[in-house]
């Protein structure tokens, strides 16, 4: 089937539908009028985020683990998988490391099962965090990393670079199953929950709440931002291109820590909350230094580049964490 042009509706399977970006993504994908499986085990994505959906004709949610094979599951035929089922952010996925491993072992094979079982085309979506603790800046898609194979981080860090490899073995053995990987850098946005643990939800909420902004280090190490809309547009075309080597999705624009919570602080106050303080919390272990991404490869191959400006982005972003607290 071409996926290039495609005027027909498609059947699409969204693992970690009910996640911060799945949810976002089911949302595009039946405004676009295609019919949309949903994928969660609901451990760290909550089904709120797919309320207001309701009794779509063209949407069905299942509750399955991954982990397990979903040939059980009578899904009927699928042209196309988004394979975003894993917890994503540090304190989650650390929670089980285990578990996190399994779901990037186990949960990409049966995906990539799935994908080869009903001749659908599969993205996954892989992580900035293959690059580790980066020693090249900014990092593109031929730099091969940087990671602890044996720490805090590694669960996550090798399990999605297991699962890269395991799409590429898959390819090279079934070269008809055709295959996406995007490298997600850091992506915020409404539904990513103050309780998340991620940065840029926790400094909102709790300046919001009127907590200090706790920063973990001294504040020099440095992350690029990028909103959801952008994310999933870069999803979307790389899914919908011929492209099957790893492309980096992700906004270059690079702020320190330090930055950031200044950023967050101000525009808070801005919305009448009392002057925001900020603390300083030991780092996390194998925390990375810096991140950005080189994205010349999405914009030649794709022709995208993120569109957001933060301070926009982030604006949105606060006036959800405000009507979640109404
Ligand atoms: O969102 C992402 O793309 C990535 O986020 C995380 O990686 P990380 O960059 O460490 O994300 P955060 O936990 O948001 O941390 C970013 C920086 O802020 C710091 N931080 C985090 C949380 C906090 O409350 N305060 C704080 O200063 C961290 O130490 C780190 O330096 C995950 O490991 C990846 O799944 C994911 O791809």
């Amino acid at each position: 089937m071409d996926h290039t042009n495609h005027l027909m509706p498609l059947r699409i399977l969204v693992t970690g539908a009910a996640g911060f970006l799945g949810s976002h993504l089911v949302d595009l994908l039946l405004e676009k009028g295609h019919e949309v499986i949903g994928i969660d085990s609901f451990e760290t994505g909550s089904p709120k985020n797919l309320q207001h959906i309701g009794d779509a004709q063209r949407f069905r949610l299942i509750n399955h683990n991954i982990q397990t094979p979903l040939e059980g599951l009578q899904l009927g035929h699928i042209d196309q998988i988004f394979n975003l089922a894993c917890p994503a952010s540090p304190i989650h996925y650390q929670k089980d490391p285990v578990s996190t491993l399994k779901t990037c072992f186990r949960g990409t094979e049966n995906i990539l099962e799935l994908a080869k079982n009903k001749n659908a085309r599969i993205l996954h979506t892989s992580t900035s965090e293959v690059y580790g603790d980066p020693k090249v800046h900014p990092q593109p898609e031929s730099y091969w990393g940087n990671v602890n194979p044996f720490g805090a981080r590694s669960c996550y860090d090798e399990g999605k670079r297991v699962a890269e490899a395991l799409c590429y073995a898959y390819h090279e053995n079934y070269p008809d199953l055709e295959i996406r990987i995007a490298r997600i850098f850091n992506t915020y946005g409404p539904r990513m929950a103050h309780s998340d643990g991620r940065v840029v939800s926790s400094f909102i909420g709790d300046a919001l709440d009127g907590e200090n902004i706790k920063i973990t280090g001294d504040g020099t190490a440095t992350r690029s931002f990028q909103y959801f809309t952008d994310c999933l547009d870069g999803l979307q075309r790389l899914m919908n291109s011929n492209y099957t080597q790893p492309v980096n999705i992700g906004n270059p624009g690079e702020f320190s820590m330090r930055e950031f919570a200044e950023i967050v602080a101000e525009m808070v106050s801005e919305k009448g909350k009392p002057k925001v303080l900020i603390t300083y919390l030991p780092r996390p272990s194998d925390d990375p230094n810096t991140r950005k991404p080189d994205i010349s490869r999405a914009k030649e191959i794709l022709g995208w580049e993120p569109t957001v400006p933060l301070r926009e982005g982030l604006k949105k972003t606060i006036e959800w964490h405000i009507e979640q607290r109404k």
